[in-house]
């Protein structure tokens, strides 16, 4: 077979309208110098983003989204379309991770993510028939991914998110102006940011909120549902989410707002009082109709950030010969 370096098989990844089953793992074998390098931590990164959004999805009980009880404040979404979704952007991903170890120049690499998010985005588009079920989750997983693989042993998550901000910094020359989707409207009608101001701000609602209370409910002796609920809650408690400000205007916000500082401020999802106010909150953001969207992503990164932090991909094999990074 002809080897291709791991340059052309990122382009090769990213290139292109088509769904995910465009990409071509049997590319990972060179005939002369054996695996491609940073193959295997692309593979332990694409499964980690998947993993998260998973996890992230069947976390339960979720105020207005989806989770494991039903569809929240959703007609057009349930569990097994978010896990459908979720497997449908592995490619994606390995693509996104591949590049960010292959490419050295910053502007190209931009670019070429910037690619493989247009594909993950007709490929979640593609295996959901139309539903936005993550394009939050493609933007900021995708750049984590990258991040990761670009300096797999400046693992913290305050350097991988960092790394992330500066390639979210960088301007990619192939990317619309404005979408018009809903959140871009939305940061336009109410001055924020939105998804896109997060990541090019290095991720603060993850590194600042979402991480320390995770770490710190769990420190307390917390279940690992609770920590990660009560990080989806400080998330929520201050993030300009557009999806509630799309749905539900300012008022939808306060009260996503509001509610979640409630049930931290009654002990967190672990305890009775907090159980309580929790589940009130999830009655009211349905009842509005809206759901927060925006912070369910992020907590997947805060998931994601966590795990390649602490997990074991020292252990993959990066290099020709080598195993340790
Ligand atoms: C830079 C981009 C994010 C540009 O995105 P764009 O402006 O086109 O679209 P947005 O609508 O703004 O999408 C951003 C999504 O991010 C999530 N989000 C919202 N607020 C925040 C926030 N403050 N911080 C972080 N993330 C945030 C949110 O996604 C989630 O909600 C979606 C479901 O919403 P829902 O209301 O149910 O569904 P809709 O169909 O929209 O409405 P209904 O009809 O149902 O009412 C779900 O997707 C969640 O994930 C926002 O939707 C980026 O996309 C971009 O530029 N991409 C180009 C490629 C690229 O460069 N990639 C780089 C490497 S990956
Ligand atoms: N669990 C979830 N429910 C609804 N929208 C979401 N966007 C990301 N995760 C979600």
């Amino acid at each position: 077979m002809n080897a291709l370096n791991p340059m052309e098989i990122a382009t090769a990844s990213a290139a292109g309208d088509r769904p995910s089953a465009s990409y071509a793992p049997v590319l990972a074998w060179d005939a002369e110098r054996g695996p491609v390098p940073g193959f295997e931590l692309a593979d332990w990164l694409a499964d980690a983003a998947v993993d998260a959004l998973i996890d992230e999805a069947t976390l339960t009980p979720k105020p207005g989204l989806v989770d494991l009880r039903g569809n929240g404040a959703h007609d057009d979404l349930n569990w097994m379309l978010m896990c459908h979704s979720a497997r449908a952007l592995r490619p994606a991903f390995h693509a996104m991770a591949l590049a960010g170890g292959a490419i050295a120049d910053p502007r190209t690499l931009r670019e070429r993510i910037g690619a493989a998010g247009r594909d993950a985005e007709r490929a979640m588009m593609h295996a959901t028939a139309g539903v936005n079920t993550h394009r939050g989750a493609i933007w900021a997983l995708g750049l984590i991914v990258t991040a990761a693989a670009q300096d797999p042993a400046a693992r913290s998550a305050q350097a991988v998110a960092g790394r992330a901000g500066a390639l979210a910094r960088l301007h990619d020359r192939h990317a619309p102006a404005l979408t018009g989707n809903k959140g871009a409207l939305a940061c336009l009608r109410h001055g924020v940011g939105g998804a896109r101001s997060q990541a090019q701000r290095d991720f603060p609602h993850v590194i600042e909120l979402a991480l320390p209370m995770l770490r710190q409910s769990r420190r307390r002796g917390d279940s690992e549902d609770a920590a990660r609920l009560n990080a989806l809650l400080a998330v929520m408690a201050r993030l300009d989410d557009t999806c509630l400000l799309a749905r539900g205007g300012r008022a939808a916000l306060e009260a996503a707002q509001q509610g979640a500082q409630c049930v931290l401020d009654a002990g967190g999802a672990g305890g009775v009082e907090g159980a309580a106010a929790l589940h009130a909150l999830g009655e009211d953001l349905v009842a509005l109709r809206v759901s927060p969207g925006g912070a369910a992503d992020l907590l997947a990164a805060a998931l994601l950030l966590d795990g390649i932090e602490n997990d074991n991909m020292e252990e993959v094999e990066t290099h020709h010969g080598t195993t340790a990074v």
